[in-house]
């Protein structure tokens, strides 16, 4: 069981809504996810074309939490006003903050981003901040009120997986009470696994079920892959070593007669 601010969920697979074929692909991604959460942008060209009333009755029809998200804005003050239209449309005070600060790598303006979690925070909004994995921005973001924090592993749509372990496993060791949800660049349900091998509390993704043969087998597979990654965090896992060390521990010699 995962606690998201004060909403208990069982999977702990966050899903995007953009980019996919059509809309009845992303219906079945999202059932074969088992995702409880999706977020879904007010912004982007959503799937088959459909924008606007029609893609969010199909999004709300989905049985799943709704964390609608400011993708696509580059300001604070862009960001906030997205964020309070989002509150009126979906009825929630769930806001995935993101505010882009370059166009090449989509990482997010981490200056802009702070000042506007603390406005929402402010105004009652339960903020879920798409962030780098910079320990002293995290900081900022937890003293603007945000118990959840969202750093990337490599930029948005860019399939390439964890680029810095050392720093990703920092911030779960520095922010032990905070949910940390790795939020963009995984390409593979092994990505996924390692993420929440280092004790993650979940993932969210777009592009790599969005984009893939077949979305919903994908998606699927992606739901094993972070279970499975939980459980061994939860099991303990052994530490590696230099040396061999047999698994059969033989007493004395074998006797033949
Ligand atoms: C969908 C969303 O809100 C994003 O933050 C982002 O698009 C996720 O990244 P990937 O598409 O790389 O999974």
């Amino acid at each position: 069981m995962l606690q998201v601010y004060d909403t208990e969920i069982t999977s702990r697979l966050f899903l995007g809504t953009a980019g996919y074929p059509s809309p009845a692909v992303l219906s079945d991604a999202v059932r074969a996810s088992g995702t409880q959460i999706i977020t879904v942008s007010l912004r982007r060209e959503t799937a088959g074309g459909k924008a606007g009333g029609a893609f969010f009755e199909l999004i709300r029809g989905l049985g799943t939490k709704i964390l609608p998200n400011t993708a696509g804005c580059h300001t604070t003050k862009e960001a906030v006003l997205t964020a309070k239209m989002a509150r009126e449309v979906f009825k929630t005070n769930w806001i995935k903050l993101e505010v882009i600060g370059n166009q090449d790598t989509l990482q997010p303006d981490v200056f802009a981003l702070v000042e506007a979690a603390r406005i929402l925070s402010n105004e009652g909004f339960e903020v879920f901040p798409y962030t780098t994995d910079d320990l002293v921005v995290a900081e900022r973001l937890v003293e603007a009120g945000c118990r959840v924090l969202m750093p990337w592993c490599a930029p948005i749509g860019s399939a390439m997986g964890p680029q810095n372990l050392s720093a990703l496993r920092s911030m779960r060791a520095h922010f032990p009470d905070v949910t940390l949800i790795v939020d963009a660049g995984i390409g593979r349900p092994s990505h996924a696994t390692t993420v929440m091998e280092l004790g993650f509390d979940a993932v969210l993704l777009n592009t790599a079920v969005a984009g893939a043969g077949n979305p919903a087998v994908m998606a699927s597979g992606f739901a094993k892959a972070v279970e499975a990654g939980r459980l061994a965090f939860e099991a303990g896992m052994l530490e590696p070593r230099d040396m061999a060390v047999p698994s059969t521990p033989v007493i004395g010699k074998a006797v033949f007669s």
